[in-house]
């Protein structure tokens, strides 16, 4: 089940990305990295506002690639791709790759949990215990004390979701709490937002989108007159899905740039989208086709998560490069194979929440007429086809575009991929595999 390219609809990547010496500005690392030549930005970089204590820019960490005069051969060798997706190995290398910590990291446990039989992923190495710790004491703070996300008996569930293990999986080359915590706000907020307006603790899709599109205001302000906008202001502080999307936002927007901020806006868009297309199914008991479900799927997607692992690790990737045709489609690739996962492991505690739930294995029995089983096997090769293709398209992009702040992003989101997915295996409150085996 191979995943077709589509059809080219603008020139592709590397013509862009020829000049790999050319300024960026905003926050990036100043590696250029694809901006063509133009009239010099009128804005100057933006200040980083988190730096790790004693870190080196990321610029001077990046690997030094040389100039491109033509697009290289696409590397086949499993190891070369590796290489470029997963980043240097071997003695000495560790500084080319990951930004420097704060803390020195202590031995961790081998966490419980099987994986999915059959899925293609790769395993990380255990998320350091320290970070762990201090992401879990420091967003549940945030938690109760700032947004008040939660009543107190949800706290175990709160607890039992594990963020700070999630996040530091996630994120390896943050290069401080501060900047992981970024990462950890929104994440619980998009998934308090999920609960509470969609799924399992109240969610309905009775009315949805207006809750959605009130919410979307705290990431995207409305602009009003003064006769109207203390009646917004006060709403955002009116449910917890709010308070917390708003708070979040806010400790976003003073690391992330403008353009950043955007794409992070333009990607929960895109969220809450496909958060009302599901809706609008399960109202009228609809079960789309396969592929319109994995249209929705692409939508109501992590994607908002592994897109702003530039912001999270200190650096920007440049606006043009995010926006290619070739940089979209690696991360959407990337997005649908994280969340196809996540149908997966969630496919027992869906089967048993009331009412259908959609996910892939459900829909593949349900519209291609197999059992239960074969439709979640089935759904484990799509996501191993959807998993190859993006590890096809990245090499082929980070071999055409070899610039360090393009190969650090799709580093970025390759072991976002791979967290995501050790946080899916490890969390078993949560989730348990079906007894297919
Ligand atoms: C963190 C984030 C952007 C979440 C958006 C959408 C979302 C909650 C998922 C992709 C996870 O899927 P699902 O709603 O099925 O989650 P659970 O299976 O309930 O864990
Ligand atoms: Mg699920």
């Amino acid at each position: 089940m191979p995943v077709p390219a589509p059809p080219p609809v603008q020139p592709s990547l590397p013509a862009a990305a020829a000049h790999p010496g050319a300024p960026a500005h905003g926050r990036g690392t100043g590696t250029g990295g694809g901006r063509l030549p133009g009239p010099p930005s009128l804005l100057p970089p933006a200040p980083t506002a988190l730096q790790a204590p004693g870190s080196t820019p990321a610029a001077e960490v990046a690997p030094q690639v040389p100039e491109m005069p033509h697009r290289p051969e696409i590397p086949h060798s499993p190891e070369i791709l590796k290489r470029i997706l997963r980043g240097p190995s071997g003695l000495g290398t560790a500084g080319l790759y990951f930004a420097r910590q704060e803390e020195p990291s202590a031995p961790a446990e081998p966490a419980a949990g099987r994986p999915v039989p059959g899925l293609y992923h790769h395993p990380v190495p255990e998320p350091d215990p320290v970070r762990v710790e201090e992401v879990g004491r420091r967003i549940k703070a945030w938690a109760v004390d700032e947004v008040e996300l939660f009543p107190p008996d949800w706290e175990d569930q709160f607890d039992g979701f594990s963020l700070g293990r999630y996040m530091v999986a996630c994120h390896p080359d943050a290069p401080t709490v501060d900047h992981l915590m970024i990462a950890t706000r929104l994440m619980a907020a998009e998934n308090a937002l999920d609960d509470v307006y969609c799924e399992d603790h109240g969610g309905s899709p009775v009315g949805l989108g207006g809750r959605l599109l009130l919410a979307h205001t705290a990431l995207d302000p409305l602009h009003t007159t003064t006769e109207y906008q203390p009646d917004w202001a006060a709403s955002l502080q009116a449910d917890a899905p709010r308070r917390a999307y708003r708070s979040a936002m806010q400790y976003f927007v003073q690391e992330a740039s403008p353009s950043q901020a955007d794409r992070y806006r333009h990607d929960m868009a895109r969220l809450h989208l496909g958060y009302l297309a599901e809706a609008a199914w399960a109202e009228t008991d609809h079960v789309p086709e396969v592929w319109e479900y994995l249209s929705m799927r692409q939508f109501n997607n992590f994607r908002p998560c592994p897109t702003i692992t530039d912001t999270v690790g200190g650096y920007e990737l440049p606006a043009d490069i995010h926006a290619q045709p070739a940089m979209q489609r690696v991360i959407a690739l990337a997005g649908n194979a994280t969340t196809i996962v996540n149908d997966l492991y969630s496919y027992t505690k869906e089967l048993a929440s009331p009412g259908r739930h959609l996910n892939l294995p459900v829909v593949i029995a349900e519209r291609e007429g197999c059992s239960v089983r074969d439709a979640y096997l089935k759904a484990v090769e799509v996501h191993n086809d959807l998993m190859r293709a993006f590890e096809a398209e990245a090499a082929e992009l980070a071999a055409g575009c070899p610039a360090p702040d393009v190969l650090r992003f799709l580093r970025g989101v390759a072991v976002w991929v791979d967290g995501n997915h050790y946080w899916h295996r490890t969390n078993t409150y949560r989730y348990t595999l079906p007894d297919f085996w």
